[in-house]
Formats: C-alpha cells, sequence, structure tokens
C-alpha cells in the first residue's frame, strides 16, 4: 500500500558538475528542478516523493542515495536499465550560471503515462511539475498531462514552474504548451525572466492579472533582486528580496517553488509561504549547487528571526 504523500514532484532528476571557477575542477553535485524542488520541501518537513525513472547507473544509485539521506520518497521511481541517468555542468561567467546538458535519450525521457504511481497520485495533496517535466519528450510531456487529469479527479492541487530552458525546446511550442498548462494549474511559480517570454505583459502587475486569467488561482512571480509579487484574485503583495553573499543561482527557483509548497499546505496561506520561500531561496544562493545549499526550517526560521530582530 502506498503511504500518502504532501507532495509527489514530477519531472527530469540529474547529476549536477559544477564548475566553481573558470578552469577549475567540476564538483558533484544533484539538480534537475523538481528533485531540487522536493528537497527543499522536505528539508522544510513536507512529505515528499518523486514520480520519475532513472538509470540502473552510479549516477541514480547517487540521486537515491541522496533522496534517502534527504528522506524523499523514491519507492515510485522507475529504474530502467537500457537508458542513462541524465547529466548537466554549470559554469558561471559575468552574465551568471550556464547549463550544458547530456541528457538525450535518458532514462526520464523515456517516461511514459504508464509509468504514473496511480495510487500515490490518487493521494497526494499537491502534483509540483515544470515545464523542464516536459519539455524533455513528448511521452515526458504526456505523462504530465495524464498526472494532471488523475490529481484533479482526486482532488488534489497542481503546482507549476515555467522553467523555461530553450536548450530543450523552441520558444514558440514552449510559449503553447504552457500557457495551456496554467489553464490547469493551482499554483503558478514563474521566474520574471520566463514569465515576459511566456506572457504577453511585460510588467509584473500586468504578467500577475494574465496568469491569474489564464486559470492559475496563485501567482508567486519571482524577481531576483526586485523580489517577489504574490497574486491571487483578492489580494497582490511585492515581497523585499534579501540581500545576501550570492555564490550561485542554480536552483534557487526550486528553493523557492518547495519551501512555498511545505509552507502553504502547512498554512493555507500563500502570502505567508511566500515570505517562508523568499528566505529559503535567498539562502540557497549563498552556496554553490542546487542541492548541498538548501536550507532547513530552523536555518529559514533563524534567518527571518533574525531581520525581524
Ligand atoms: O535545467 C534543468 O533541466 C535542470 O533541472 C538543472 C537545474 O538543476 C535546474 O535548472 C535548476 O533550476
Amino acid at each position: 500500500m502506498t503511504s500518502a504523500v504532501d507532495i509527489v514532484c514530477l519531472g527530469e532528476p540529474m547529476v549536477e558538475l559544477n564548475q566553481h571557477e573558470a578552469g577549475g575542477a567540476y564538483h558533484p553535485g544533484f539538480g534537475g528542478d523538481v528533485s531540487n524542488a522536493a528537497v527543499a520541501a522536505a528539508r522544510q518537513g513536507a512529505r515528499v516523493a518523486l514520480a520519475t525513472a532513472l538509470g540502473t547507473d552510479v549516477f541514480g544509485d547517487s540521486l537515491r542515495a541522496m533522496w534517502k539521506a534527504e528522506g524523499v520518497d523514491d519507492s515510485e521511481v522507475k529504474a530502467n536499465p537500457d537508458a542513462p541517468t541524465g547529466i548537466y555542468f554549470v559554469t558561471h561567467g559575468a552574465d551568471g550560471h550556464r547549463f550544458s546538458y547530456r541528457r538525450a535519450g535518458s532514462a526520464a525521457s523515456l517516461y511514459q503515462p504508464r509509468d504514473l504511481p496511480k495510487d500515490m497520485l490518487a493521494k497526494t495533496r499537491v502534483l509540483h511539475f515544470s515545464a523542464i517535466s516536459q519539455a524533455i519528450s513528448a511521452s515526458a510531456c504526456d505523462a504530465c498531462f495524464a498526472a494532471v487529469e488523475q490529481v484533479r479527479a482526486a482532488g488534489g492541487l497542481i503546482s507549476y514552474d515555467t522553467n523555461l530552458r530553450l536548450a530543450l525546446w523552441p520558444l514558440a511550442r514552449a510559449r503553447a504548451v504552457i500557457r495551456f498548462t496554467i489553464g490547469m494549474t493551482d499554483i503558478i511559480l514563474p521566474g520574471l525572466d520566463d514569465a515576459r517570454q511566456i506572457c504577453h505583459a511585460q510588467d509584473a502587475d500586468g504578467i500577475a492579472d494574465e496568469l491569474l486569467g489564464l486559470g492559475a488561482k496563485v501567482v508567486a512571480l519571482t524577481m531576483g533582486g526586485d523580489g517577489v509579487l504574490v497574486a491571487t484574485a483578492e489580494r497582490r503583495e511585492t515581497l523585499a528580496a534579501h540581500k545576501v553573499k550570492a555564490l550561485d543561482a542554480t536552483g534557487a527557483g526550486d528553493a523557492f517553488d518547495g519551501a512555498f509548497l511545505a509552507e502553504y499546505l502547512r498554512s493555507g496561506d500563500a502570502f505567508a509561504a511566500a515570505a517562508h520561500a523568499n528566505a529559503a531561496a535567498a539562502l540557497s544562493v549563498t552556496g554553490y549547487g542546487a542541492v548541498a545549499p538548501l536550507p532547513r526550517r530552523a536555518d529559514v526560521e533563524a534567518f527571518l528571526a533574525g531581520k525581524a530582530g
């Protein structure tokens, strides 16, 4: 019997090789946007599971070991002996971080609707996935839509990050799929740069209006140094960004997503959840890699208490 979880994260986990300094060594870590969000939520106390597939290789084994240590449920992660686990490299330049993928034909990209964990999806409170989960292949995209149908039929919430990666698909297709998907989501978590490519509006308020108009119930628009705009049909608030010494923004949006969902499920308050997630995301950029610097609940609370005091 599948035990109930709070959040099922659907998408591709990967091993990360992060070059901290130009010309320097690549440091191993973990990535994959929804896996990052899963760990971020677990570190805030949520019960989280992954729905995906991994290769039966050392990279897949290391992701499973990491999830075990983090308390993330991998019981529904398929093992595919015929396809590899994806990897990606992170390099840093004057214009920020850059990703180079080695993921074509990965086990996660071969994921199909029939691989979905039906029982788990019927019980979860939230399904979280992203446009990367859809961009990696047609079958993975089909699995996302099938999962949305199953979770909505069972009364769960749909959370979606637009994570636009134009190395994976062309903008016209991405925009069409993302705009259609937003119509099925309860919680939409875009970054401002993505939103400007997906929406007609270019200013934060106009983007929030457009996303609510497409059907989202809660919008949390992350705007880097300009903070976060949180909007529902009834209320709207901008939270200022926290000033921290930023080293690597890889996965900052995923840190926000996971912390937001964990806190939203705890309090039912999107504005309190965004304040918590805003602090978690700020802390996540103070170290290298998508997963290692993700803060725990105590870190976020201490940080916020320090700000208040
Ligand atoms: O870009 C991707 O597909 C990844 O999942 C790699 C990173 O971990 C992710 O982009 C960070 O948000």
